[in-house]
């Protein structure tokens, strides 16, 4: 366990916002750290200005709160950090008790590669405050970015049209843990393989390249390139063309394939890497095909991202597998999704009554919905029909189910429970136990795939993308406009 969780040899409990452990000592200090509480963890938007999300990062997330623990090596840093008038920020007893502290709470979790709508809880803690507290920086820093590299994947995959689609990005990404970080996600939401070897022997994910223009620079010829790679990796033959002149490169790369059939071996295929992609595959595959290598690829790299794939199938580009680096694990033009972390419900200490929590804003989406939150999804013959987001405790829905638009009232909608549905929030810890058992990357991706068919394509177009209703349940929205009401002081008027 613990496989890349470990960064710099450290354990990563102190990796969280010094105010997550302020408020930890607070409650502490204020003897209320026990007192149970429940957070959600959603987003307000999809990214990229699309119509879905891929949830990715649960099994970090896992392995994060199962290896929480802070050591003495934690403790004693944190002993060290002082306030405005020099003196120790955190009491001894509380260092102590920090260091005895292990998550005993309940998670559940929406599984990895289930496709999410903005609203929906992916993830939600409940236990003893303080605990759930300091778990709020860690959970969203891992679920936040690889949600959103799965869904740049997903959506990148979706236009090679289930043509391979190979992730090249680690030179670029946001250092070594959002590279590591990154190919997972990448394989997660639908790239085939990666050219990160750390990743490929940590996650599982097949790990694939070809070679770099610095290798025929490196010869005195394209040729004398071609031959010697051809010599020493005959099972492995992809040569990038585009070091000198495009086509001629083709006519080089085919020389070569020739003595390689000769040999037995086959001619794996040539990368694009510069210039118009679109023209230069064309002609390639003319030059590929006439010298009878219908099967060798055609590999194109450089900044692609699903956009110019997009333009380049419908210039009617020959590009058959499509390299992408930097705009994949970048998430180039979204860089962060925004994924929040806020308490929905505490225990009441007089009655033992769940008391429900909301924050409030003058913007209605950012207005916090409470509750012990579920999310029922609904399906029809032709596949998932509407997201109804509801509270399990207290406060029950009833039979009949209605499910209103939290941004429009007047927008409802009617379900019940004769429709077929299935519950995305899966139970992942027990008093502190993991109960859950973890899926196969492999799984995960398929899960991935399947879940995307069963969406109306309208939900995947790029530009306006159908909004695919999610709601809350009648019972669920009244509480909350009723809350809100009371919070503004309307009470009863
Ligand atoms: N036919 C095409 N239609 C649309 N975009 C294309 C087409 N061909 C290439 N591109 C994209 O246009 C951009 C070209 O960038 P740029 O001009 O920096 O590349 P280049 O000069 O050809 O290559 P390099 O700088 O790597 O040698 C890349 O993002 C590439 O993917
Ligand atoms: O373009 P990306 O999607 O990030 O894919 C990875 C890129 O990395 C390599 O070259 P590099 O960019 O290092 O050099 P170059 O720009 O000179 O090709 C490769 O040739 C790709 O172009
Ligand atoms: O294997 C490749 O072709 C490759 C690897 C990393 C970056 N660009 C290309
Ligand atoms: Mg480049």
């Amino acid at each position: 366990m613990n496989k890349h969780l470990q960064l710099y040899g450290q354990s990563l409990s102190l990796l969280t916002d010094l105010y997550q452990l302020t408020m930890a000592y607070g409650y502490w200090k204020s003897g209320t750290a026990e007192k149970e509480a429940v957070f959600n963890l959603f987003f307000r938007k999809n990214p990229f200005g699309g119509g879905y999300t891929v949830a990715a990062g649960l099994e970090q997330a896992i392995d994060f709160i199962e290896n929480f623990r802070f050591s003495e090596e934690d403790t004693a840093y944190l002993r060290t950090l002082t306030g405005s008038d020099g003196q120790p920020l955190f009491e001894a007893a509380f260092l102590d008790y920090l260091q005895e502290l292990r998550f005993t709470g309940e998670v559940d979790a929406i599984p990895e590669g289930t496709v999410v709508f903005p609203q929906e809880p992916l993830l939600r803690v409940r236990g003893p405050i303080l605990q759930c507290q300091i778990l709020e920086t860690p959970l969203l820093n891992l679920i936040n970015f690889q949600s959103l590299i799965a869904t740049k994947a997903a959506r990148i995959k979706q236009v090679t049209k289930g043509e391979p689609v190979l992730e090249f990005g680690l030179r670029r990404a946001q250092g070594m843990d959002g590279g590591v970080t990154a190919s997972r996600a990448a394989y997660i939401g639908g790239a085939d393989a990666t050219s990160n070897v750390l990743a490929g022997r940590l996650f599982g994910i097949p790990v694939k390249g070809t070679h770099a223009h610095s290798w025929v620079m490196s010869f005195d010829s394209e040729e004398e390139a071609f031959e010697t790679y051809a010599e020493v990796l005959p099972n492995n033959c992809i040569f990038l063309v585009d070091t000198f002149d495009t086509l001629e490169g083709v006519k080089k790369a085919i020389e070569t394939g020739k003595k390689l059939e000769a040999k037995g071996y086959k001619l794996g295929g040539i990368r694009l890497d510069s210039g118009d992609l679109a023209y230069f595959s064309i002609e390639a595959r003319k030059l590929l095909d006439a010298a009878g290598f219908k099967d060798a690829a055609i590999v194109a790299s450089n900044d692609l991202d699903e956009n110019i794939i997009q333009s380049l199938k419908d210039q009617g580009a020959t590009i058959n597998v499509w390299g992408v680096g930097t705009k994949l694990v970048t998430a180039y033009d979204q860089p962060a999704l925004g994924g929040v972390y806020k308490l929905a419900a505490m225990r009441n200490d007089k009655d033992d009554e769940w008391e429900y929590k909301i924050k409030l804003s003058e913007q209605t989406i950012k207005i916090s919905t409470p509750g012990i939150q579920q999310v029922r999804r609904y399906r029809n013959a032709n596949g998932f029909i509407a997201d109804m987001i509801y509270n399990t405790e207290g406060f029950q829905k009833k039979e009949e189910e209605i499910m209103i638009d939290p941004m429009d009232y007047t927008k409802r909608r009617k379900l019940d429970n004769a429709t077929p549905h299935e519950d995305l929030l899966v139970p992942v810890f027990r008093e502190g136990k993991l109960v859950y058992n973890l899926p196969e990357i492999q799984d995960v991706k398929k899960r991935v795939e399947d879940q995307l068919s069963g969406f109306h394509e309208s939900i995947r177009r790029f530009v306006n993308p159908h909004l695919y209703p999610v709601g809350l349940e009648k019972g669920l929205y009244d509480f909350k406009t009723d809350l809100i009401l009371k919070l503004r002081k309307f009470n009863g008027k």
